[in-house]
């Protein structure tokens, strides 16, 4: 496995690809979006057979436009998707934005986070098949807000009735990137991290390293 990066060093490695006019910010995203989905369908291939239901937890930034990547890809499978969004389309960065928007004219269903005294996640009908953590990635800079905690209680609490998958897009929102302090716990584990170019410190040091799940690191052309 290559060297961890610490989150400045992957952001000077995909800032020197743009800079160099290698790649652009939404090639990237896109590259990235769509190897989450891939490594789902790559672990988990029982889950081409049939449309099934995902949930994303789409954060206000590039880890949440990834979020929207997803969604929007597995639409195209004929997927039932809707992205819970802490944050507000029109406020996300750019490239995120692009995805955002895509996924909402397309008919895509966006609400709000799912507060834990709200909708009863233990019997959803239909059940949630795989849920997306898109909330935050290598930009989280401090404790989780209680709402988006609360979110994830929500999932928690739906898992231990129903069977589900969790997807951490990058890394476990909640996890520094670059120490693998837990900055905020709830009591759910992915079942995968799925991680761009190279794996970052908070994947292998720190409580980091129990929190991942099954670690895939895939690569976007950097
Ligand atoms: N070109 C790029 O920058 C790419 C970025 N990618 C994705 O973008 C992610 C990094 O995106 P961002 O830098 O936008 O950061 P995040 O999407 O991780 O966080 C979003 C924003 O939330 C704010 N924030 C941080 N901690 C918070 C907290 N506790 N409560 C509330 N707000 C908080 C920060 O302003 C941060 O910029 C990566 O993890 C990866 O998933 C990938 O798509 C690859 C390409
Ligand atoms: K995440």
């Amino acid at each position: 496995m290559t060297d961890a990066l610490t989150s400045a060093q992957m952001r000077n490695i995909e800032q020197t690809a743009i800079d160099g006019g290698k790649v652009t910010g939404l090639e990237l995203m896109d590259r990235a979006g769509k190897a989450v989905v891939k490594a789902i369908f790559e672990t988990w291939p029982d889950l081409l057979n049939a449309p099934r239901r995902a949930g994303i937890l789409a954060g206000p930034g590039n880890n949440g436009g990834d979020g929207f990547v997803i969604a929007n890809r597995l639409r195209d499978y004929g997927w039932d998707v809707e992205v819970f969004h802490y944050g507000d389309i029109d406020k996300m960065p750019p490239d995120a934005k692009v995805n955002a928007l895509a996924f909402a004219n397309a008919g895509g269903v966006v609400s709000p986070i799912i507060p834990f005294e709200g909708r009863d996640m233990r019997f959803a009908d239909p059940p949630t098949d795989v849920w997306i953590d898109a909330f935050f990635g290598i930009g989280l800079t401090r404790p989780l807000p209680e709402e988006v905690r609360a979110a994830f209680l929500s999932i928690s609490y739906e898992r231990n009735w129903q069977s589900n998958k969790l997807v951490a897009v990058d890394i476990l929102s909640g996890i520094d990137a670059d120490t693998g302090e837990r900055l905020t716990e709830f009591p759910l584990k992915p079942d995968m991290t799925v991680t761009f170019h190279a794996p970052k410190i908070g994947h292998l040091e720190g409580e980091g390293a129990d929190w991942c799940g099954q670690l895939i690191v895939k690569n976007i052309g950097l």
